[in-house]
């Protein structure tokens, strides 16, 4: 069935409920030029069936322009020839106060990448931490707060979430995941409120959406006693990756297959926009996956 390569964006898009602010956000993007799956490093990816990078690449630039759209800022790294999962930048580190700790990637295939983005940080005035342990940067580090939600399971390593900690100096939750369809962080969790609302005139704390069954029992405990109104995601909409979203405190992006998501965001008073990414998913990817936060010192955050 051939899907819908549409951008749903409410004209003019709507001023935030109470208790909601939309804050601007400068990311990290990457066109994928190169993107196709030639090899199999997460059962998403099938090498043998046909990919179309004309379409990975019109689908991306919907997303790209949505961001621009609602005020956020941009910012490209150049597609490596031979690195096709390089569009998936939020593997390529984790960025907050302006200091990138640079990815570690668990599979050959993808470690050609890691210079590229430690490179491109750098070149931009960031403060560069290469690791010493497996990580695969925001897909496994979520900044909640000023808590740092870090994953494990399949890619970074219960390692890298000391290290993790020690770069930063916050708090690092670990959670283990245990279903390999959603082997990164971030396709289990999506932060809405990346920021803490009370200082902000939102809610009292950040919250978060996630999906129980990618849990283990351990961090599902956590999970409830750390974000008791979270949004509980139901496994329809996890599995089209509807969790692998980028919010801005209002504006939520999702994908247009996450229909049981996109109301319970709507019921509490987000502002969902859906995105289809459907080629990107090809590579087991979705809209956070394309987008890197830069989160630069705490002091020049500016309200949209
Ligand atoms: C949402 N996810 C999983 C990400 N943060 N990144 C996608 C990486 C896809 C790539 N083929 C891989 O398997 O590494």
């Amino acid at each position: 069935m051939s899907t819908p390569e549409t951008v749903t964006v409410p004209s003019p898009i709507p001023e935030p409920a109470e208790g909601r602010t939309a804050h601007h956000r400068r990311y990290l993007m990457c066109r994928p030029e190169h993107f196709t799956v030639s090899y199999k490093i997460n059962p998403w990816m099938e090498p043998a069936k046909p990919t179309d990078t004309a379409k990975a690449v019109a689908q991306w630039q919907m997303l790209h322009d949505l961001y621009l759209e609602l005020g956020h800022e941009v910012e490209l790294i150049d597609p490596l020839e031979g690195f096709p999962d390089m569009v998936y930048t939020a593997n390529g580190g984790f960025v907050i106060d302006g200091r990138a700790y640079v990815p570690k990637f668990r599979f050959v295939e993808r470690a050609g990448e890691a210079p590229a983005f430690a490179d491109w940080f750098r070149a931009g005035g960031f403060d560069t931490v290469e690791p010493e342990e497996v990580n695969e940067g925001e897909g496994d580090f979520l900044l909640v707060g000023d808590t740092i939600l870090a994953g494990t399971g399949f890619r970074s390593t219960g390692d890298s979430h000391r290290e993790v900690g020690e770069v930063f100096g916050r708090e690092v939750v670990s959670l283990n995941l245990i279903d390999p369809r959603f082997y990164h962080l971030d396709t289990a969790i999506s932060v809405l409120d990346p920021v803490e609302g009370a200082a902000n005139g939102g809610p009292e704390r950040a919250n978060i959406a996630y999906l129980p069954g990618a849990f283990d029992d351990a961090s599902r405990a956590i999970l409830e006693e750390r974000f008791p109104d979270a949004i509980l995601v139901a496994d329809a909409d996890g599995a089209v990756f509807g969790l692998n979203s980028a919010s801005d405190g209002y504006n939520v992006i999702i994908s247009p297959r996450a229909t049981g998501f996109e109301k319970q965001l709507r019921e509490r008073g987000y502002n969902p926009i859906t995105v289809d990414l459907s080629e990107l998913l090809l590579g087991g990817g979705g809209i956070k996956c394309c987008t890197l936060e830069l989160r630069a010192a705490r002091d020049s955050e500016v309200d949209a």
